[in-house]
């Protein structure tokens, strides 16, 4: 995205706010790149731009040359997937697993016949045996792991992730964090991972954006931008940290470095304007 800015209209007699102010951000295919900041920073604004829900006031996004926008096609609505913080919320509760995944293979006929509903489940960590059961039926971390095989079975181009695992106990968030790390090494999963906790950025964000009243303070390889932050902002994020360690326990952190297939990748910037996604 080159220069997004959003400015939400005042509503009630309150002035217009401006959520997001000049924002550049790119994403290469197969990185994870994190947006870190506080609430109110303007991560959402940001988030919902993306997909094509929320006001653009200036500037423009590209997805691998889709343009977000309320009335895309179906088929390049498709190509930008999100996983919310609610495990639940974005399952249909009267719907079996199984009868939401046939819903969505038919609705996108031409992306969803390339994997079978075993085979995808496999993938994210899950048996057949969800298949039968209604949502309310399964644990959070199981419904986080059926909205991820959601998305993936449609291929998307990007996946954002919206704090993801911010509803989940510790244990399960870091087998969630796990799965996407693998599925980025496996399959090549392009993620924009949103969060307000530098631990889950640590853990599975190549580069992070750190964003502070709508605008990117300090952006970088996320151990270089953690260990050595040059931002008062985000020294001081990192020193409201409990206990003073931004990391997951069980989970390391990428490489300091990007591998090389993925610099390599990126320096062909397969991507629209310059190597970008989002
Ligand atoms: N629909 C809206 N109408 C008016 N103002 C809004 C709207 N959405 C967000 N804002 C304002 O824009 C700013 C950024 O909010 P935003 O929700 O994007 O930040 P955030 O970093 O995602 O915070 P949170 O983590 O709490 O969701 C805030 O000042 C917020 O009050």
């Amino acid at each position: 995205m080159k220069a997004l800015s959003i400015v939400h209209p005042g509503r009630r007699g309150k002035p217009a706010s401006t959520a997001v102010d000049g924002v550049d951000l790119s994403v290469g295919a197969g990185e994870i790149v994190g947006v870190v900041g506080e609430s109110g920073s303007g991560k959402t604004s940001l988030a919902m731009a993306v997909l094509g829900l929320g006001r653009t006031t200036s500037g423009s996004i590209d997805v691998d040359g889709i343009v977000p926008g309320p009335r895309l096609p179906l088929d390049q609505r498709a190509a930008i997937q999100m996983v919310f913080q609610d495990p639940h919320g974005s399952l249909d509760p009267r719907q079996s697993i199984g009868r939401g995944l046939r819903e969505l293979r038919r609705l996108h006929k031409a992306r969803t016949g390339w994997i079978s509903d075993e085979d995808l489940l496999s993938r994210v960590g899950l048996s057949g045996d969800v298949l039968t059961r209604l949502p309310h039926q399964i644990s959070g971390g199981q419904a986080q792991r059926v909205s991820i095989a959601r998305a993936l079975l449609l291929r998307p181009t990007l996946l954002l992730a919206d704090e993801p695992t911010s509803a989940l106990d510790v244990s399960v968030q870091a087998q969630i964090l796990r799965l996407l790390k693998g599925l980025r090494d496996e399959e090549g999963l392009t993620i924009l991972f949103i969060s307000h906790d530098l631990a889950v950025v640590r853990s599975v964000c190549d580069r992070v954006y750190v964003m502070k009243s709508g605008r990117v303070v300090e952006s970088g390889r996320t151990g270089e931008v953690l260990e050595r932050p040059q931002h008062p902002y985000t020294q001081a994020l990192l020193a409201a940290v409990p206990g003073g360690d931004a990391r997951i326990p069980g989970l390391e952190a990428p490489a300091a470095e990007a591998p090389q297939v993925l610099r390599d990748e990126l320096s062909q910037s397969r991507l629209a304007t310059a190597g970008e996604t989002a």
